[in-house]
């Protein structure tokens, strides 16, 4: 666990520049996966969120709390917070980097409660890459962009070959990200 005051991203890095084909800033990013419970659409009680690229090495994320995310009566479950964040903070690195990535590494400081019915602003900035290790980080805030810091995270993804997903996961899972046989880049992007 990093701590306190302990530098990020822990080791040097390379400044994080995104793909050439990545989405301009303002670009709304939708579902890489209909069947994510992060941003799926088709996960009843998932946690549907929206996500668009800002300027610099960021995304942008809203996550609305619902009844189906409680952990107390009338606040979210820290985990499912953390998976909001999880989400958020791939979500920067599959998009702007377009190379299949996996969270190693997830740590979450949980500043201020966060109530049902509020929608947290997250903005995931990339901090840096050294070889297969990308360092991303980011800020949830409570109802606005500018609203007061209620959850932090950092994370650790480590890009991978797309035959973790074939391998570990579902042989068909390329197909089920939408990318044709025809289209499997060498390279593969897990966005399309
Ligand atoms: C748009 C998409 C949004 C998606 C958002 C959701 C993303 C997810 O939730 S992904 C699912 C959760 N994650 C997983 O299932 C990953 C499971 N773990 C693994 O598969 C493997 O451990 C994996 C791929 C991360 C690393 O394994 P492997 O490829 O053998 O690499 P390995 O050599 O161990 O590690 C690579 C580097 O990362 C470092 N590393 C790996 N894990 C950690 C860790 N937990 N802490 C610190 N460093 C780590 C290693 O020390 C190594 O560093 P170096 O290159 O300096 O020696």
């Amino acid at each position: 666990m990093t701590k306190p005051g302990q530098s990020w991203p822990p080791t040097d890095t390379e400044p994080a520049v995104p793909h050439e084909d990545a989405p301009a800033p303002g670009s709304k990013l939708g579902v890489h996966y209909s069947h994510c419970f992060g941003c799926g659409d088709e996960v009843e009680a998932g946690l549907h969120i929206q996500s668009s690229v800002a300027e610099g090495p960021v995304v942008v994320s809203q996550f609305t709390v619902t009844e189906a995310h409680q952990g107390a009566p009338g606040l979210a479950h820290g985990g499912l917070l953390a998976c909001a964040f999880d989400e958020a903070l791939g979500s920067a690195v599959g998009n702007l980097l377009r190379k299949p990535s996996v969270t190693a590494k997830l740590e979450t400081d949980f500043v201020r409660p966060v109530p049902v019915g509020s929608t947290l602003h997250i903005a995931a900035e990339l901090d840096g890459v050294s070889g297969r290790k990308i360092y991303v980080s980011a800020d949830g805030r409570l109802d606005a962009a500018d609203g007061p810091v209620a959850v932090r995270a950092r994370a650790l993804f480590v890009t991978v070959g797309f035959e973790h997903f074939t391998t570990h996961g579902d042989k068909d899972a390329l197909h089920k990200f939408g990318v044709s046989d025809k289209e499997r880049p060498k390279d593969w992007d897990i966005n399309p």
